[in-house]
């Protein structure tokens, strides 16, 4: 997993759906669809219909959260967190097929705990101040490079990312940039996409090859 994770910003119906489109335009790798309403009926269609639009741009879908939800539409993966399911609950809900990610916030045991437990990625974050969790812990580039130097898994960063914060991110080892604000607040959003996933191949590029 590597590139460009956006993850949907509260917005819904047309709007949610015409904005994923932009970002999947651009280049969009991953998509989360983040939604902390309780409106099921509203969350299942429009689950679905991210799910579809994000095959016929060959990304992943990733539903934050909600395990049930990811089951009822077959995303490609859930996402989770300190007051989600358990790893391993979800694991068993959905099989070895399906991708579960799970926060790890500054915490590098955290990260060494969930690759034990067969998580297939795991972020760290909040790295720089972010307008959608002005209050996540925050994440050192440090930590970021001991990941990388312990973890096989994808390192997934996250929180207050621009496009001028990126790099850093990239030369320190992160594989996904999951972005909010700075890719979902643009007026062009495709274009804003498609700058981040040029970060990323020019830092692949730049990567030497393994002997
Ligand atoms: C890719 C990614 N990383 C971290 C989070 C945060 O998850 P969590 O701590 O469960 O907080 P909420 O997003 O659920 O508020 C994420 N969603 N995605
Ligand atoms: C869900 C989440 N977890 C830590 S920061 C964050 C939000 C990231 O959004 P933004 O890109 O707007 O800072
Ligand atoms: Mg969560």
């Amino acid at each position: 997993m590597q590139g460009l994770y956006v993850i949907t910003d509260g917005s819904t119906g047309d709007t949610l759906l015409s904005k994923v489109e932009q970002a999947l335009r651009g280049g969009a790798a991953i998509v989360q669809y983040r939604d902390k309403t309780t409106d099921q009926v509203r969350r299942e269609q429009e689950a679905a219909a991210l799910r579809s639009l994000c095959q016929q741009h060959n990304a992943l879908f990733i539903i934050n959260d909600d395990v049930a939800l990811a089951k009822a539409v077959q995303a490609d993966g859930v996402h989770v967190g300190r007051d989600d399911s358990a790893l391993s609950a979800a694991r068993q809900a959905l099989g070895k097929a399906t991708l579960i990610g799970v926060s790890c916030y500054n915490r590098l045991e955290l990260a060494l705990d969930a690759a034990a437990q067969g998580a297939d990625y795991i972020a760290f974050g909040s790295f720089f101040p972010s307008p959608t969790k002005p209050n996540a812990p925050r994440a050192t580039l440090a930590l970021l490079q001991m990941a990388r130097q312990q973890l096989r898994l994808p390192i997934c960063t996250i929180g207050g990312i621009t496009l001028d914060t990126a790099p850093s991110l990239l030369a320190n080892g992160a594989d996904m940039l999951a972005v909010i604000t700075d890719v979902f607040n643009s007026p062009a959003i495709a274009q804003q996409a498609a700058r981040y996933q040029a970060l990323v191949l020019a830092q692949v590029r730049g990567m030497p090859h393994p002997v």
